[in-house]
């Protein structure tokens, strides 16, 4: 999978010709007032794909802070790599580009590199990010996502964004996607770690010649509904024997995991050392043996269920469709 050792980031080649790094910053719960400064420290450390949504709330700071070290002169636009992502009440047709556009002028970029459908399920279009009833239930809509990825097309042909992919899609609903697509899905955004380590899902991506963009790599442990007891990746005994024996973190091991898996990998952090630890997994490589070893951990733990959306017809973690 990867050749020999290497220090640098390796990147990935996708489907149409373009490259990624393997390796990037998550930007979800990252405070509008903390997200900047992370994303500049990042960016001296050496990442240089950065994984953003509208639904973050923080594409205004993120844009800010690039645009800041392109000033500087220490990046330039073509050298980084920005992901992006429809959000559900978005999923109209009519409606992909001018939420495209409304996270462009967020950002102050006039392309992304990475568009992404952020889930299958479409919410109702009513002005709200999270449309709620008078029972305080999430109101559907019931968009096509094969009409929403035609939209999507349209606006990789026009230029503004270079690839197009999915996030939290099903095995069923990628081949949907694929069987109707003019411009194919090149990554596929979901959530992979040792708990739950999508081992058909990757071997079908791959035979798809799809990238799996692997998101809540260190468990997500600051999600808003984590509750005490919780089983935490971070703190894992088997995890902490694996790091003990390579001289490294748990987090460490967490990301190294995924390099050695072909995957890209997405960790959260907006603490500089932090940011340091997660990005110092290039001087290391896991034997077979303790790869698998960290593969019998999975237990199907999913940190992001989405719960609130079960119901919805597209909801893509029902156990038969997966
Ligand atoms: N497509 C989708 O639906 C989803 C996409 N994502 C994407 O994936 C990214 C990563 O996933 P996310 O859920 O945020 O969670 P992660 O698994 O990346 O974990 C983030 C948490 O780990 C902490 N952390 C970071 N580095 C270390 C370290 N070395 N040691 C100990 N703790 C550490 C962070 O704190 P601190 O910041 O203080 O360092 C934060 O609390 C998201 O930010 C987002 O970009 C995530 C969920 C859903
Ligand atoms: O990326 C994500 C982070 O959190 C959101 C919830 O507010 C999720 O919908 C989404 O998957």
């Amino acid at each position: 999978m990867i050749e020999g050792l290497s220090l640098q980031v390796p990147t990935l080649k996708l489907k149409n010709g373009e490259t990624l790094p393997a390796l990037g910053l998550g930007t979800w719960k990252s405070k509008p007032k903390d997200v900047g400064q992370a994303i500049k420290d990042a960016i001296d450390i050496g990442y240089r794909l950065f994984d953003c949504a509208y639904i973050y709330k923080n594409e205004k700071e993120i844009g800010e802070a690039i645009r800041e070290k392109i000033k500087e002169g220490v990046i330039q636009r073509d050298g980084i790599y920005i992901v992006n992502k429809l959000w559900s009440t978005y999923h109209r047709p009519d409606l992909v580009e001018p939420a495209l556009d409304k996270s462009l002028a967020n950002m102050g970029l006039d392309y992304i590199d990475l568009y992404l459908i952020h889930w299958p399920m479409g919410l109702k279009e009513d002005g709200s990010e999270y449309p709620i009833s008078k029972d305080a239930r999430l109101i559907f809509s019931n968009v096509d996502y094969v009409d929403t990825w035609k939209a999507m097309e349209r606006v990789c042909k026009k230029g503004k964004v270079k690839s197009i992919g999915l996030s939290n899609f099903n095995r069923k609903q990628i081949e949907r996607v694929i069987k109707y697509a003019k411009i194919h899905p090149v990554v596929v955004q979901i959530e992979c770690h040792p708990y739950l380590t999508q081992t058909r899902m990757s071997e079908f991506l791959q035979s798809k010649g799809i990238i799996l963009m692997a998101y809540s790599p260190l468990g997500s442990k600051d999600r808003p509904w984590a509750k005490p007891g919780d089983k935490e990746l971070l703190n894992d005994p088997k995890m902490h024997k694996v790091a003990v024996k390579y001289n490294k973190t748990v987090a460490q091991i967490l990301l190294r995991y995924h390099i050695q898996r072909g995957h890209v990998v997405i960790p959260k952090s907006v603490n500089k050392a932090r940011l340091q630890e997660n990005f110092n997994i290039f001087d290391f490589e896991l034997s077979d043996e303790d790869m698998k070893a960290i593969n019998t951990l999975d237990c199907n733990i999913r940190f992001c269920p989405y719960k609130e959306a079960s119901e919805h017809a597209y909801y893509p973690f029902k156990r038969s469709d997966e």
